[in-house]
């Protein structure tokens, strides 16, 4: 598997800033599917200093709402091969933190996950934030698409608290789509996922989240006029479409 390995000290230096347990092993690798394109295919990635990267302007961030199968990573995946954003799905990485070894937030994240429940800001922005940093400092990309996130008060709290003075907010995509035709799609993906909330029951809890804590959320993007909505009910690429026109709308 192609990664890019990130300094430990960069590492230290920046987890210094939120949780300390979190990402501590030796050397920490960015998933290919995190990355654009044009850095999953070359090693020698660019490195930009912070000062150097701070001079560019704040990273900019698109938020990507909807309900649970909706198809935001879907989504998500076209647009990084097409407008070389990097994809942070704030589910993927609080996936990958309970099955770090080691880690002492594992079981409460898996106990959130397979509930419905939203895990406490602390750890998701944690996590998000460190991906950001090495995303940055590795491949000197600083567009984010981070999916998923914020879906509750205390994540929005979370994120306006640590994080919003530090990034460019572009606008926040918003996939709508029928619980039923979103049950449909996450059973259907349950069947080769391995999710430990792919199963009708977590699936009803999570819909209770979504409608009495996320679409919140979404609301309070509406009223700053930051929501752009689309119509995700029909097939990947004619949503797509949709998503297309919207980026190719940006400087
Ligand atoms: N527009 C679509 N039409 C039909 N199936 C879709 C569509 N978008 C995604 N899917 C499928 O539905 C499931 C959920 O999509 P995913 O992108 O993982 O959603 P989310 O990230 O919102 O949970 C996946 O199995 C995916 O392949
Ligand atoms: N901001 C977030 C995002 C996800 N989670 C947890 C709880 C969610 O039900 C699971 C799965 O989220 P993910 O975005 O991967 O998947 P769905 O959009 O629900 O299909 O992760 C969280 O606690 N906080």
């Amino acid at each position: 598997m192609t990664s890019v390995v990130v300094a430990r000290s960069t590492l230290h230096h920046l987890n210094r800033c939120w949780f300390p347990a979190l990402i501590t092993s030796a050397k920490q690798s960015i998933r290919p599917c995190v990355l654009p394109q044009y850095a999953r295919s070359s090693c020698s990635v660019r490195v930009r200093s912070f000062a150097a990267h701070r001079a560019m302007g704040k990273p900019k961030v698109v938020f990507v709402l909807g309900p649970p199968g909706s198809g935001k990573g879907t989504q998500c995946e076209k647009i990084v091969q097409e407008f070389g954003y990097t994809h942070l799905s704030a589910g993927d990485l609080l996936r990958e933190e309970r099955n770090r070894e080691g880690s002492e937030y594992g079981a409460l994240i898996e106990d959130n996950i397979k509930n419905g429940r939203i895990v406490p800001v602390e750890i998701t922005c944690a996590l998000l934030e460190n991906a950001m940093n090495k995303t940055i400092q590795a491949t000197g990309n600083d567009r984010f698409l981070i999916d998923g996130f914020p879906r509750n008060e205390d994540n929005l709290q979370g994120w306006t608290n640590k994080m919003a003075d530090k990034v460019e907010q572009q606008f926040v995509l918003f996939f709508e789509c029928s619980e039923q035709q979103c049950t449909e799609r996450c059973l259907k993906r349950g069947e080769s996922s391995g999710r430990s909330d792919d199963n009708a029951e977590s699936l009803k809890k999570r819909f209770n989240t979504y409608i009495n804590d996320t679409v919140a959320i979404i609301k309070h993007y509406e009223e700053l006029q930051l929501v752009k909505k689309i119509d995700a009910s029909a097939g990947p690429d004619a949503v797509f479409e949709h998503v297309k026109a919207i980026f190719g709308e940006q400087k």
